[in-house]
């Protein structure tokens, strides 16, 4: 390729144009930062019901944003909306995307399907990515004609407020494609971190073990799940103790990566299960989202 061929397919990979399927806690505040930091963006979902929510969520979550910046407020909450479209399609997603973000149910088979079909509908030059928790991600672009233009770009709850970006560099995943989501990254006023393909990339790495062996310690009986959280708050600066955090993140989401990653790894004793966390799940006490977890959340 001569050097104007080259500068000409790297500068393709500006994104401007983004698309996000799945518009639940993840996808939902992803489409938000992205319009807000200028982007076009469409926002996909199975059903009408679930883009309704996630509308009011995003307008509910601007306006605590837009709370800040005085009276230039209004603005950019009518500003940051009108970049924003919101479909059940995928040609619709699909058509004019430099970029599409994936951000639906943690499930391997349904999102390499969905894979295959946004490759239908995309353009060649556009980036597929996703935001996957736990999965491998050069698993789930396995079936792409073309894996070169995939890779990870794994994102924190909650999305309008975390700074980290973790991006991932599939097995496949060009130099090209993988600069352009580093970029797309700064652009989303995030900072980066690179990591290649492994389980839990960094934070989930390290994430996981750490809330596990929080729930075991307290299981124990060596202290109180108050004052672990306490300990952790006020002996190491986290801005929520570990049980906190997975109510927060929901202890069905804990339970279903642990369970993943024990069975992909049995013998890891870090990812062994825990008794406190099945029972919960069981109990249909899966954290801030069922109203009781480790906590309750029930308004008196
Ligand atoms: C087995 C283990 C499994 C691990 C699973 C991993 C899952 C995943 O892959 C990785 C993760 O995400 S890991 C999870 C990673 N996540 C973490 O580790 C999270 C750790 N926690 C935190 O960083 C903080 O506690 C928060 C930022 C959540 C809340 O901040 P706070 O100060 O404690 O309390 P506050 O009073 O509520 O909020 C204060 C102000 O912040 C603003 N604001 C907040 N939310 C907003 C939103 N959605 N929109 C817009 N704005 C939002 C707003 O201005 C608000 O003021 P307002 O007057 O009320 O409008
Ligand atoms: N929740 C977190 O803290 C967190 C953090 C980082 C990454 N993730 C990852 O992000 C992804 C989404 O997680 P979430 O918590 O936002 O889930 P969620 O359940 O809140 O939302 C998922 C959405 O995807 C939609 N969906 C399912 N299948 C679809 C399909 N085929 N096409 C279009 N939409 C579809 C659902 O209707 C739902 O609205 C998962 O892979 C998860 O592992 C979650």
């Amino acid at each position: 390729m001569n050097s104007r061929l080259i500068a000409n397919s790297l500068r393709s990979l500006k994104v401007q144009n983004v698309s996000v399927v799945g518009s639940g806690l993840m996808g939902a505040g992803i489409a938000q930062v992205a319009a807000q930091t200028g982007h076009n963006v469409v926002l996909n979902d199975l059903n009408e019901a679930a883009l309704g929510k996630a509308q009011a969520g995003i307008e509910k979550s601007l306006g605590r944003v837009a709370k800040k910046m005085g009276d230039e407020g209004p603005k950019f909450v009518e500003d940051t909306m009108s970049r924003m479209t919101f479909t059940t399609s995928i040609e619709e997603t699909a058509a004019n995307a430099d970029l599409v973000v994936e951000a639906i149910v943690e499930n391997l088979g349904i999102k390499q399907k969905l894979f295959s079909d946004l490759e239908a509908a995309a353009s060649a030059q556009c980036i597929l990515a996703t935001n996957t928790s736990s999965l491998p991600v050069s698993a789930i672009g396995a079936n792409l004609k073309d894996t070169s233009r995939f890779g990870g770009l794994h994102f924190f709850n909650p999305v309008p407020m975390m700074k980290l970006l973790e991006v991932i560099k599939a097995n496949d995943t060009s130099d090209e494609v993988f600069q352009a989501m580093l970029d797309w990254g700064k652009a989303m006023n995030k900072t980066t971190v690179k990591c290649i393909d492994t389980p839990g990339f960094i934070v989930n790495r390290l994430l996981v073990p750490y809330l596990m062996e929080a729930i075991r310690l307290v299981e124990r009986g060596h202290a109180t799940k108050e004052d672990v959280d306490i300990a952790m708050k006020l002996g190491a600066g986290h801005p929520m103790g570990p049980l906190q955090l997975a109510d927060y993140v929901g202890l069905d989401t804990c339970k279903f990566i642990l369970d993943g990653w024990h069975q992909e790894y049995p013998n890891e004793p870090l990812f062994n299960p825990v008794d406190t966390l099945n029972k919960l799940n069981e109990e249909g006490k899966i954290g801030m989202k069922s109203g009781e977890g480790f906590y309750s959340y029930k308004k008196k």
